[in-house]
């Protein structure tokens, strides 16, 4: 079978874009799963963190399903939900749409370039929660915030929260952010453990300036990234709760793979976040896969957005090397 595949980033948070909104395959999800496993491979496949799948919904302009490179399904992905903002508005000529998600239904649109002429998109991180059992988390309370695993992580504070994927932070300073506490904790809590019986995206943040934080997160069913949307977004929001960031002010968020800005929104005891950031093309490809093999041929490149964004890349490691000493 031949399918097209776009590669895309988000912050260096890497994807195949696999359209099923034009040609739905008659897939069960193991077989999504094992093309995942297959593609996404970073020694023996074309390597990525997953596959984002664009499919036809009934209920918004279209539906993103979200593949880990482990063959595991997300519930949501931010960076991912970025590239398929970007395939579908330019496939359906539009620069506002909502777009299904697991969850929910969220609300995307093509934004001011975050840097240069960088393809940029806003996308909504939503529902929140705080309540440990929409995680799964096994805690003591319903909520888990700002408290400590000391047999895992000493007297590191977490904050546990679903967006709705499951994440736990924890604002760390340079020394812990550079040590082996993060690798750890996150094999630890990512296998066989008594907390999180699904896994869990890890994320360590170290406050730069008002306004700027780093983080590093280990994604489940994938190990570190370069960069999670979800995670920057939830770290954004246990920051502005921590009274490190203000709500409603955007927040940049740095990471191994550039940069994005976060905006935590607070009405009562709800909250939302914008993410905003790149959706970058790098290639688009054929691919002939048949019995459990691939053959990959029509490769283009999209050399100048790669460059662009290159660019920006160079200003954001230029200005962490100055604030992570
Ligand atoms: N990289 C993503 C999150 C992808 C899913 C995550 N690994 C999970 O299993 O929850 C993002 O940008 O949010």
């Amino acid at each position: 079978m031949k399918l097209n595949l776009i590669k895309c980033h988000g912050s260096g948070n890497d994807f195949f874009i696999l359209d099923e909104y034009n040609a739905p395959l008659s897939w069960s999800d193991e077989e999504r799963a094992n093309l995942t496993k297959l593609i996404c491979d970073r020694k023996t496949g074309l390597g990525a963190d997953g596959i984002l799948f664009f499919q036809n919904s009934e209920v918004a302009d279209g539906k993103m399903r979200v593949f880990n490179s482990d063959g595991t399904e997300a519930s949501m992905c931010g960076n991912g939900l970025r590239c398929i903002a970007r395939y579908a508005c330019e496939l359906l000529g539009k620069k506002q749409l909502r777009i299904e998600t697991m969850k929910a239904v969220l609300a995307v649109e093509e934004t001011a370039p975050i840097y240069g002429d960088i393809p940029t998109y806003q996308v909504e991180i939503s529902p929140i929660s705080f309540n440990v059992a929409d995680l799964p988390m096994n805690a003591e309370g319903d909520t888990f915030m700002q408290q400590t695993f000391p047999e895992l992580a000493g007297d590191l504070k977490f904050t546990a929260v679903a967006v709705p994927n499951p994440h736990i932070i924890t604002i760390v300073n340079n020394d812990v952010l550079q040590g082996d506490v993060q690798k750890t904790f996150s094999e630890h809590v990512n296998g066989e453990n008594r907390y999180f019986p699904d896994g869990v995206n890890v994320s360590f943040v170290a406050i730069l300036e008002q306004g700027n934080i780093f983080v590093r997160t280990f994604e489940r069913g994938v190990g570190f990234t370069n960069a999670c949307g979800t995670a920057m977004s939830a770290s954004t929001l246990v920051t502005c709760l921590l009274n490190k960031n203000s709500f409603e002010e955007a927040v940049t968020v740095y990471n191994p793979g550039g940069k994005v800005k976060c905006i935590a929104h607070q009405k009562g005891e709800e909250y939302s976040i914008d993410l905003i950031g790149n959706a970058t093309y790098e290639y688009e490809v054929l691919i002939d896969v048949s019995n459990s093999e691939f053959v990959a041929s029509e490769k283009t490149m999209f050399d100048a957005e790669a460059e662009s964004y290159r660019q920006m890349q160079k200003d954001a490691k230029a200005y962490l090397k100055s604030k992570l000493v």
